[in-house]
């Protein structure tokens, strides 16, 4: 079985004085609602890791970075690797965000090696994955999926996919006024599975998870949650306070907790 995941990143927001206050309130919140099979995350900016650390220990939430570098250590001016994110307590590495593609020059070759990098590190990897507008309009979203997914996981293998997280996140569906259709997610969620068998085979398929994100909220969650093939929903700007995660939580516990 996998385990089902809801997940927010705040991208460029809350600094460590906030990220402090909102890990208190959503502790408070998450205490009165069902939380036991799920994982919960959020990935704070890097200078707020330390307290979002801090302040959700011992609690169900964990915590993760934006990005990393692929290297341990060295002269990265500006960087931060996967042992020191391990070191301020986090569990998970994003990669490959829709708009670090955009904005900072990110690559699949690239995240290839920030993939080896996370795993040696012994943090979960959550790999976006998603089409342009573009892709969507010429009809080759799968083909675009099916690049990015061989290019950052070649060298992976049967045993260690399942430690990777699939973040299906079309980057036209991004920061909208609504997510992308549900049978579309469907489709593209069925289409990542078959190419996840085709590669590595029934069970590693079987156990990997694939999550969705792209303007996910109190009003689409549901729907999507409850898809098929869908393990769990990524959320930004419906999340970024307390009360909107807790509430997305609750979504994702009631369509996959019996
Ligand atoms: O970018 C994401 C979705 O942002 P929305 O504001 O929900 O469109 C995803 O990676 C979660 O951060």
């Amino acid at each position: 079985m996998r385990k089902p995941m809801v997940g927010t990143g705040w991208k460029m927001n809350h600094g460590p004085a906030a990220a402090l206050t909102y890990a208190a309130r959503l502790r408070a919140l998450l205490a009165e609602q069902k939380t036991a099979g799920l994982d919960i995350f959020v990935l704070p900016p890097f200078v707020s890791l330390s307290a979002a650390s801090a302040g959700f220990a011992g609690s169900p939430v964990q915590t993760g970075g934006q990005n990393i570098h692929w290297d341990e250590a060295g002269s990265w001016t500006g960087e931060i690797s996967a042992p020191m994110l391990k070191e301020v307590g986090c569990r998970y590495a994003e990669l490959a965000h829709s708009e670090r593609l955009q904005h900072f020059g990110e690559t699949y070759e690239r995240v290839r090696l920030k993939v080896d990098a996370a795993l040696a590190a012994d943090l979960t990897p959550i790999l976006c994955l998603g089409e342009s507008a573009e892709d969507k309009r010429l009809g080759t979203s799968d083909d675009t999926l099916r690049y990015q997914v061989m290019t950052a996981l070649a060298g992976q293998t049967p045993a260690t996919i399942p430690g990777v997280v699939l973040a299906y996140e079309p980057r036209w569906a991004i920061g909208q006024s609504d997510a992308a259709p549900p049978d579309y997610v469907a489709e593209r969620h069925a289409g990542l599975r078959a190419l996840l068998v085709d590669l590595w085979g029934e069970k590693t398929a079987e156990d990997t998870r694939i999550i969705y994100g792209g303007s996910v909220s109190q009003t689409n969650g549901a729907g999507l949650i409850s898809l098929p093939n869908v393990d769990g929903l990524f959320i930004g700007r419906s999340a970024w306070t307390p009360e909107g995660f807790a509430a997305m939580v609750r979504i994702v516990a009631d369509a996959k907790l019996a």
